[in-house]
């Protein structure tokens, strides 16, 4: 699988320019394309290319590697943002949110020219939820309420809890994460607009009709998905 997400990391370089700005993904497979684009920039093959970080894993790793970092405030647009996926699915929906990171991740993505997906193919299903829960950040005061009221979505959640912490993971908007497991997902954009309608609802790992090319890690090869 590693090998894959390197594949695809290597592929996504193709499509940064001299002079873009690039929302900077999180997880293990940006992390590689990180680690390529700061090559490409320390040798000069890129000029004036700046990122955008949705974590500070982003961040860290983008001073790590060279690659100049600047806020969402201070750009005006973003041309391209880069970032992997827990589940695609046939109309190229996704689900986000292991790493925690899905408020600033959608943020980023929503306003990109073009948003690019880096997967392997262990992602791909045909319905979200098949594999991966849905997580759905909220006000921590709100989680049992909230926990309680998914089940009108036929939804079982739970609190994800830190590992090298004691008790719940805090997100770095300082919010807890609900891991929602449905029954069925049917209606992906629909599922999404109703999550986040729900009072104490940050943002949910529903990325419904966002995605613009997904570059998929197969045994074969890079494959390209579009919309
Ligand atoms: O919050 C984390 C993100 O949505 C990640 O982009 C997603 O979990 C994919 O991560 P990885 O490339 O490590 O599979």
């Amino acid at each position: 699988m590693k090998e894959l997400k390197r594949a695809v990391a290597k592929e996504a370089l193709k499509f940064i320019e001299d002079d873009m700005i690039v929302s900077l993904g999180t997880g293990s497979t940006t992390a590689y394309f990180l680690e390529y684009l700061g090559k490409l920039i320390m040798e000069e093959e890129l000029e004036d290319v700046y990122g955008v970080p949705t974590s500070y894993q982003a961040r860290l790793l983008a001073l790590e590697y060279g690659v100049p970092v600047v806020g969402l405030d201070e750009v005006d647009a973003i041309d391209i943002a880069v970032d992997g996926a827990d589940e695609v699915d046939l109309n190229l929906n996704l689900i986000k949110g292991r790493g925690a990171a899905l408020t600033m991740e959608k943020i980023v993505e929503y306003r990109a020219g073009t948003f690019l997906v880096l997967v392997d193919e262990s992602k791909l299903v045909e319905r979200l939820g098949q594999k991966m829960p849905v997580p759905i950040e909220v006000i921590p005061a709100a989680w049992r309420a909230i926990k309680e009221e998914l089940e009108v979505f036929n939804a079982t959640a739970e609190l994800r809890m830190a590992s090298k912490k004691d008790g719940p993971v805090v997100t770095e908007n300082g919010n807890f994460l609900l891991d929602a497991r449905f029954h069925r997902i049917d209606d992906p954009l629909d599922l999404e607009i109703e999550l986040n309608n729900i009072p104490g609802v940050v943002e949910n790992g529903i990325f419904a009709d966002i995605a613009d090319i997904v570059l998929v890690g197969t045994r074969e090869g890079v494959k390209r998905l579009e919309r």
